[in-house]
């Protein structure tokens, strides 16, 4: 039932407060909030009845919160009741103070209301939790702390609407203590917290989490300021470029890779090759003398140059057709490194800064801002980013990611399990197909390079980073278990869309 990643639109997430915002659109369009919970109740049910079993048999707990996720549990309740199912609902807090739609919905309830019992909840068939989803704004603590645990340690099959309780829907965080569910119900759209990890899994799996239409048109997306995507095709695939019969290699880009000394010398191999299988037209490496002999024997699809000094780059670069730069998979870390970046910066081509570039530059910040307005892509990693940004916190990455994409005018690639994409005008994307087993030697610079191969194509900035950063996650898929980061060179061939 999860949206059709092909679809157009199909990408948008809605943060908490954004879909208030739908909910509020769709309300003063015509459609009550008694509507749309009814809906959402009934979605609910729906998708609770395949958690069960065929012949009906086994118990349902319906856990309701104090606020409006509670009244879709109760509307849940009503509908399996009504289909026959042995459901009770089991309130977190007083029904007398529930407020709004919500006490509305839990008026028709008639059925079996208990008191919370943490042993019940242990050996029901099913519980299905509605007890916080977008209203949820701290930590949870105490007796629905002691709830949740119960819930995790039991036998249940677990579906959480709209949010596992304890979720942030805005950064995939555990706020205290989350509920962790086998299967979630969403509704319009995925929320981040549902593509973000912890929270990715929290929720099921993506291939758990449904998103249902409750009959919010979409027209509502022209009021609110959509920003946040999920990494999928139907976000990029106008930026992908598809050569004509007529095409020559140069309208495909020319990328150079900046490579170093020993011991590092196949990080800058794998990135030029991995910026050629990416599509770009031409790839030259350009790499000190005393290493020139080896990257030359070692490489055939890609040329290969000498460089000593900034003058010696400059003079590659005086080729105009090369259009994009990767600086960083083997450059070595240091002051010569600091000053090769900023030479080559000033030449304001699109620009890949990964590795030791980065490492390099943790100190000079602020250089980086004074190219504002120029096509730079860097490509931290946890460790890099806490170098480079030791004022920005990490525990919501996509804030951080946001933050860090402003303060330098770059686009920040913070790479993780779900890596993310943020640009400097505030959109963000978060990917969710990188299998565990890319994270391997290697890897990141094989990004970097799909990343230059990409921009080279010369696309708007955003997606194209966005979309190579998908290319390599499914590049991770193609190649599958056991892989090393060369198998990810012929298998970025295979993924092409
Ligand atoms: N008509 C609509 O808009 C539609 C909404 N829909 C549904 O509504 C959901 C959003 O509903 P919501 O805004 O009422 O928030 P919800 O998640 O139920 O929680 C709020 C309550 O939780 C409490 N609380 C918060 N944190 C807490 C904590 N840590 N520990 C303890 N308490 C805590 C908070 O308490 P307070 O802060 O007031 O003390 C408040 O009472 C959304 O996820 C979707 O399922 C759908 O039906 C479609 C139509
Ligand atoms: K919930």
């Amino acid at each position: 039932m999860g949206l059709d990643p092909r679809l157009p639109e199909s990408h948008i997430l809605l943060s908490p407060h954004q879909m208030y915002a739908a909910d509020t659109w769709a309300m003063q369009n015509g459609t009550s909030g008694i509507t749309l919970m009814e809906r959402a109740g009934k979605s609910v049910a729906e998708v609770a009845t395949e958690m069960m079993p065929h012949n009906g048999d086994g118990t349902i707990i319906v856990l309701c919160g104090p606020g409006n996720n509670g009244g879709d549990g109760y509307v849940a309740a009503r509908y399996l009741a009504e289909w026959g199912y042995t459901v009770s609902v089991m309130p977190i807090s007083d029904i007398m103070a529930l407020k709004g739609d919500a006490a509305i919905m839990a008026r028709p309830w008639i059925g079996r209301t208990r008191p919370m019992d943490l042993n019940a909840l242990k050996s029901a068939d099913l519980v299905i939790d509605a007890m916080f989803g977008a209203g949820l704004d701290r930590d949870i603590e105490g007796d629905i702390a002691a709830v949740i645990e119960a819930v995790n340690e039991g036998s249940a099959v677990v579906l959480a609407v709209d949010l596992p309780s304890g979720l942030s829907g805005a950064t995939g965080q555990v706020q205290g203590t989350a509920i962790q569910a086998d299967t979630s119900v969403t509704f319009f759209s995925y929320k981040p917290g549902h593509i973000l990890t912890p929270g990715r899994y929290y929720s099921g799996g993506i291939d758990n989490i449904h998103v249902v239409d409750i009959g919010i048109s979409r027209d509502c997306l022209a009021d609110i300021q959509v920003n946040t995507y999920w990494n999928t095709a139907s976000l990029w695939q106008g930026a992908v470029f598809h050569p004509g019969p007529s095409s020559h290699k140069y309208d495909r880009g020319h990328v150079l890779v900046l490579g170093g000394r020993e011991p590092a010398l196949g990080a800058s191999r794998l990135a030029s090759l991995a910026a050629l299988r990416s599509g770009c037209g031409l790839s030259t490496l350009a790499c000190p003398s005393e290493s020139y002999s080896i990257q030359a024997t070692a490489l055939t699809d890609v040329m290969v140059r000498r460089y000593d000094s900034s003058f010696g780059l400059l003079s590659i670069m005086a080729d105009k057709r090369i259009n994009t730069i990767v600086a960083g998979p083997g450059l070595g870390v240091g002051e010569k490194t600091t000053e090769t970046i900023l030479a080559v910066l000033n030449e304001r081509r699109r620009t890949v800064l990964d590795a030791d570039a980065l490492t390099s530059l943790a100190r000079q910040m602020v250089q980086l801002s004074d190219y504002s307005g120029q096509d730079i892509v860097l490509t931290p990693h946890d460790g890099e980013f806490k170098k480079m940004f030791p004022d920005i916190s990490l525990d919501d990455r996509l804030s951080a990611a946001r933050q860090a994409a402003r303060q330098t005018d770059c686009v920040i690639v913070l790479k993780g399990v779900s890596t993310i994409v943020a640009a400097p005008d505030g959109r963000a994307s978060i990917a969710s197909n990188a299998p565990a087993w890319l994270s391997v030697a290697g890897a990141g610079d094989v990004l970097a390079g799909i990343i230059a191969g990409v921009l080279a194509q010369g696309l708007p900035l955003f997606e194209s980073v966005s979309y190579a950063v998908w290319l390599h996650g499914k590049s991770g898929e193609v190649a599958g278990r056991g892989l090393i980061a060369s198998d990810l060179l012929p298998a970025i061939a295979k993924s092409l869309p």
